[in-house]
């Protein structure tokens, strides 16, 4: 299969060339950018709190008390293109929470006070996703696919053009991040290798570019890598960030070979910014704060050492808070910050003659997206051998279990021939939510992460993904109950007649999906696959409880237990299935004599299956349509719930 297809009318050429030509309006968001033109960010004034409680919840007055916490304090500075930007400074000291700010990511977004400004333009709400590109610290890859596809893929749903545009596009960008080497190595996983984490670290960063940003924010981008390669990483972004971008990362603390790579450098402490400006410029300021930089010594941890609280004890603490309250008065009296606010004020004025550069935005409708990411999803999933293996075969393994165990049905009620039937029906009603549940458990949370980065760099909703999975499981839940069917029904010699059979197995289809799709709806709302694992197996329990009526029948429950049945898949499934294998079956009894029915201790008292069934789920036959419809009625029904689920997901995600 070619992951590259037709995704609409317009070429990708043609969308680059007329997004460039209209001329720009501030508030029309939709507007273009001017090729080429110099772009400038200015952050203002930025202010972010949010209320914590003070204690855990087992402190319980501490829990309820509540204090309020300055994250980010008035920050400002200024950045144009073509500048390569570190933000520097200790853990914790609010570089992330900087950078989400200045993205729009923030969790309380009503809590950031102050404004961020491109070309002049004050950005609204929700123009931040269509400007910023934004690399987070982990890499959210697909492990199955090549670095090519990954951004095959990630074009076709970012932009809108002809294969062969969008083709064109990819090489271009790997041939910028020097991927091409690599553009048919699979990324790989935990569990075999791929390509290296700087190369990860590179494909990230591509997938950002397909959408020509002119401002792209990475967080953390060299955690985790060698310091060879994390200079590679740093030399990278600064070429980029020298092709008329701006590039704004953070770092804990560089090499000082880097020191020359940084045009602009931030320094954080207690979500203040003691320090930004040149490189050269850095040096003189804390020159001229007494702190000079010896020879051999690396700027970059001499100045975060100097500007860093140190919290081992009351004196330090105090005494090297002031320290870097002094720094920071005096930057706010440097000519060096008296240059970022000219500069902020005249960018300020620029607002008449420039645009906001927004990225490339023309993207493929729902019903486009959605077809990609099936065929993305199908890609990464058909190549994982033990992925496919484990799902085709985990439900013919428990048939096998299931048939050596009985062996073969017979026709004696003295010799198991009711129970034995309705032990295989409550194992296979009861049994398949199970592999349905452990196929989502396993392979979803991956997908979730890619749909949660994707989302949140606007390029499809979280629950296009889901409808996406959702769509691929169809075809292997048929094949994998097929084979539990096929192999139980006529081994076992149950009912013998194929619409029987066929009722069987349209059946357990069922119960199979469900057991899937509940764990997707609950993936939606609770982030551990561990708990998920838990609440399903319990309410499959419960479920198989109160519906089946094999534990006890509807009748003898009290009466919200009843009502309750009424909301299981089981109740229907089970009866549709006792109708097919009860009714017109007969009994013969070979030793035992035909007795009274009012004495049910000897089995051999009737000799048809529809007495029994008369017996147990009476008026089932008549309700037997109603109850196959009921059945196949849970599954619309649970997608619209998971299609919720997600868009819960959003809130609660915006929330944390
Ligand atoms: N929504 C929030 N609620 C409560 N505290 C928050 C929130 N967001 C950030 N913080 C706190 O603000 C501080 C700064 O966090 P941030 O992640 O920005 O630091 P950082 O400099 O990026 O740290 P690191 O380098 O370790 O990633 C941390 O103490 C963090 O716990």
């Amino acid at each position: 299969m070619n992951c590259l297809e037709e995704s609409g009318g317009v070429t990708a050429e043609e969308e680059f060339r007329h997004s460039r030509t209209e001329p720009y309006d501030c508030q029309k968001s939709n507007s273009p950018d001017k090729a080429g033109a110099t772009c400038t960010i200015c952050v203002n004034h930025l202010n972010y709190t949010v209320s914590e409680k003070v204690g855990p919840w087992w402190d319980v007055q501490a829990y309820h008390t509540k204090w309020t916490r300055h994250i980010l304090k008035d920050v400002s500075f200024y950045v144009e293109s073509g500048q390569l930007m570190g933000i520097l400074g200790n853990s914790g000291s609010g570089k992330t929470t900087l950078l989400d700010a200045i993205a729009g990511r923030l969790s309380k977004q009503a809590n950031l006070l102050g404004d961020v400004y491109v070309n002049g333009c004050k950005l609204r709400k929700e123009e931040f996703h269509d400007c910023f590109s934004y690399v987070l610290q982990s890499d959210n890859l697909l492990s199955y696919l090549t670095v090519e596809e990954t951004l095959i893929y990630t074009a076709l749903l970012a932009l809108r053009g002809h294969s062969n545009a969008i083709k064109r596009k990819v090489q271009s960008v790997m041939l910028e991040l020097s991927l091409s080497h690599v553009a048919n190595h699979v990324i790989g996983g935990r569990i075999f290798r791929g390509i290296s984490g700087g190369e990860r670290r590179r494909v990230s960063i591509a997938a950002q570019l397909l959408q020509d940003p002119k401002v792209i924010l990475l967080d953390e981008p060299t955690t985790g890598l060698d310091s060879m390669t994390s200079n590679q990483i740093i030399q990278l972004l600064s070429e980029l960030a020298h092709k008329n971008r701006i590039v704004i990362l953070t770092i804990h603390q560089p090499r000082s070979e880097l020191f020359k790579l940084f045009d602009r450098i931030g320094i954080m402490t207690c979500g203040e910014l003691v320090f930004c400006g040149g490189s050269e410029e850095m040096v003189e300021f804390f020159s001229s704060c007494g702190y000079q930089c010896p020879e051999y010594c690396n700027p970059f941890d001499l100045y975060v050492d100097l500007t860093s609280v140190d919290t081992r004890s009351k004196e330090r603490e105090i005494e090297t808070y002031s320290r870097v309250q002094e720094i920071s008065f005096s930057y706010q009296k440097s000519k060096i910050f008296n240059n970022v606010l000219e500069n902020i004020e005249a960018a300020k004025r620029q607002k008449e003659s420039s645009s906001i550069p927004f990225k490339s935005r023309a993207s493929p409708n729902t019903a486009a997206k959605l077809w990609i990411l099936i065929r993305r999803i199908v890609r990464n999933l058909s190549r994982n051998k033990t992925g496919i293996i484990m799902r085709l075969s985990q439900n013919l393994l428990y048939g096998l279990f299931v048939v050596f165990f009985l062996m073969k049905l017979n026709s004696d009620p003295e010799k198991g021939a009711v129970q034995d039937r309705i032990g295989i029906i409550y194992q296979s009603i009861g049994a398949s939510p199970y592999t349905g549940m452990l196929n989502a458990v396993a392979l979803y949370p991956s997908l979730r992460a890619v749909g949660d980065q994707e989302s949140s760099d606007g390029l499809y909703p979280k629950w296009l993904m889901l409808v996406a999975y959702i769509i691929h499981i169809i075809p292997f839940s048929v094949v994998s109950v097929a084979f539990y069917s096929f192999f139980v029904y006529w081994t076992l010699g149950m009912f013998p007649m194929w619409e029987r059979f066929g009722c069987f197995f349209a059946v357990l289809i069922v119960p199979h999906l469900v057991g899937e799709l509940l764990t997707l709806i609950l993936l939606g709302v609770v982030q551990n696959p561990n708990i998920v694992n838990s609440a399903v197996a319990l309410i499959n329990v419960a479920g198989i409880l109160l519906g089946s009526g094999f534990l006890r029948s509807a009748e003898d429950m009290p009466e919200p237990f009843r009502w309750l049945s009424y909301l299981t898949f089981q109740k229907y499934g089970v009866e549709v299935l006792m109708v097919n294998e009860f009714y017109g079956l007969n009994f013969t009894c070979v030793n035992g004599e035909q007795s009274s029915p009012n004495n049910t201790n000897i089995p051999c008292w009737f000799t048809r299956g529809i007495q029994y069934l008369d017996s147990t789920y009476p008026g089932a036959p008549s309700r037997f349509v109603f109850d196959f419809l009921m059945l196949y009625a849970f599954l619309p029904a649970l997608v619209i719930l998971g299609i919720i689920s997600f868009k819960v997901r959003d809130l609660i995600i915006q929330r944390h």
